[in-house]
């Protein structure tokens, strides 16, 4: 999925496009604004994808879980294979998902369900609260909060009561949300062969919350079928509509 974004890829900036909230052509919404709850519901149906600014989560959460992630990945195969191979859980090389899906990249799944998180750590990092697993605390309960929120200002926008009726999912004590974090290797030149990050797909759950570092790959399907690179921004946060959200709001 790496590829390099090029500015005509972007052909709706312009001061319209920045007055109607959409930098280079990806809805941009600002969570300390009042009027966000509207323009998130129209994100969502227009492109089903946003960007979040002023989103309330510590950068210093930001930037600890990616030096430990960083650290992590940088271990020997080995080490990290202790974690694995993820079933679905835990650390995973190659092999996405549980239908035969492969793409270039090794990734670590957790539940955000907080005994999970210290049970699947505890396999593979022992009893010892490490910085890894201290990391990772901080930033999935700071981004929860901040997932709530979302959910909350979707739900006003949608006009649906009472207005915790998605967060709550996210609540609950045995909500099934996943934390994934994705590690792109570098790739070989390999002649032709595409070598694919992470391959085309939509998320089943009701939303998915992507940050990266500022590296470009990421890229979105548009209603008309074109796809278009998203510019990374590693300050911001990009929501995407999951099937669940999709199919419980449709109009018939
Ligand atoms: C290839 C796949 C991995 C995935 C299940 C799928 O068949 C298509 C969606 C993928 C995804 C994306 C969001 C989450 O990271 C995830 C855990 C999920 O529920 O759907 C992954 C799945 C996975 O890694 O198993
Ligand atoms: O790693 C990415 O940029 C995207 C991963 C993704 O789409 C997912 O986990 O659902
Ligand atoms: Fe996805």
């Amino acid at each position: 999925m790496v590829v390099l974004s090029k500015l005509e890829h972007f052909p709706n900036l312009n001061n319209h496009s920045i007055a109607n909230n959409l930098l280079y052509g990806i809805p941009l919404i600002d969570l300390s604004k009042p009027d966000s709850k509207q323009l998130i519901v129209k994100a969502c149906e227009d492109f089903g994808f946003f960007k979040v600014i002023n989103h309330g989560v510590p950068m210093d959460f930001i930037r600890r879980l990616e030096s430990e992630a960083i650290k992590f990945f940088s271990l020997p195969l080995s080490e990290k294979e202790k974690a694995g191979p993820a079933n679905p859980f835990v650390y995973g090389n190659k092999q996405i998902g549980q239908n035969g899906d492969i793409g270039w990249v090794e990734y670590l799944l957790l539940t955000t369900n907080s005994e999970f998180i210290s049970e699947s750590f505890k396999s593979v990092f022992g009893d010892n609260p490490d910085k890894l697993r201290l990391a990772l605390n901080d930033y999935i309960l700071a981004v929860r909060k901040m997932t709530c929120e979302i959910l909350e200002l979707m739900a006003e926008g949608l006009k649906i009561q009472p207005k915790n009726v998605l967060s709550k999912l996210l609540m609950d004590e045995q909500s099934d949300s996943v934390f994934r974090l994705n590690h792109y290797p570098p790739c070989p030149e390999l002649g032709s062969e595409n070598l694919i990050g992470f391959g085309e797909h939509t998320d089943p759950q009701i939303i998915s919350v992507l940050r990266s570092n500022n590296t470009s790959g990421l890229q979105i399907s548009l209603r008309d079928g074109s796809w278009i690179s998203v510019p990374p921004d590693q300050d911001s946060f990009f929501i995407n509509v999951g099937d669940s959200l999709q199919v419980t709001t449709m109009e018939i």
